[in-house]
């Protein structure tokens, strides 16, 4: 086995030192449609295509069409079907915020059989309570279930990843992510996505326990998923 998950994006997965640590909690942050679900996404049907299962913990409405458009680009060319790599995703939908915690909660009794836990997004609930006077009570809640997860991750040698929104700071003006220096903390790697004109993202590697803070990488979505900045798609990796 090896020490990563792949995000089924090379560029990325260079980024990252391999790509999602296992025994480790990665997070990816940035604004709106910064490719952060379809990072996640494509994780997860990495993990689904080697045969292995993954837990999709699903906050947001996932698009069962572009699940399955990802999929269908993975399985091309290779004996299984989109329904093989669908069948290897336990995807748990949830509402509000109990929901999320309990859905976290009950990743244990996944653990064992899955090789990657999705949690997409660990903060969107949380945003809407951002200014209110429990905000402190809701990170702190949001903080447990990424605890938990950790600590999963660590138990069964699997790769976490959740995806956190952005905020942006009223003093310096900059775009931090939600959770500050409680989540970052919990994060052994940090990775923010931007967006750029053409489709162009930018990942830029903001923590990690290996490499230097900083470092960037380009890539694309397209149809098939994630692809490196020459918009074709990565070799695969047998
Ligand atoms: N088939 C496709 N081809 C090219 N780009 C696509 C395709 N499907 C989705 N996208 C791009 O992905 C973007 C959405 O990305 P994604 O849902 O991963 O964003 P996100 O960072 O999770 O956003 P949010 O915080 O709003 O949930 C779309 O705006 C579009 O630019």
């Amino acid at each position: 086995m090896t020490d990563h998950v792949s995000t089924g994006c090379d560029p990325l997965d260079e980024l990252l030192g391999g790509g999602l640590e296992r025994g480790a909690v990665t997070q990816v942050y940035g604004p709106p449609a910064a490719g952060k679900t379809n990072l996640a996404l494509s994780a997860a049907i990495e993990v689904a295509a080697g045969g292995d299962a993954a837990l999709y913990i699903d906050t947001e409405g996932l698009s069962a069409d572009r699940m399955r458009q990802i999929a269908s680009g993975r399985a091309a060319g290779t004996d299984q079907t989109v329904d093989d790599l669908a069948g290897r995703l336990i995807v748990s939908e949830v509402f509000d915020y109990d929901e999320q915690a309990e859905a976290v909660q009950d990743a244990a009794e996944f653990a064992p059989e899955i090789e990657l836990v999705v949690l997409d997004s660990a903060t969107g609930f949380y945003r809407l309570q951002r200014d209110d006077e429990d905000g402190g009570a809701a990170l702190r809640d949001v903080a447990r279930q990424i605890t938990h997860l950790l600590s999963l991750a660590r138990k069964h040698d699997l790769a976490v990843v959740f995806t956190n929104q952005v905020f942006t700071d009223p003093d310096s003006d900059r775009s931090t992510a939600l959770g500050g220096h409680t989540l970052n903390h919990w994060s052994g790697a940090i990775l923010r996505i931007d967006r750029f004109r053409g489709g162009n993202r930018r990942a830029t590697l903001e923590k990690h326990r290996a490499k230097a803070a900083g470092d960037t990488a380009q890539f694309r979505i397209t149809d098939k998923g994630m692809a490196g900045d020459d918009g074709q798609q990565p070799p695969r990796r047998e």
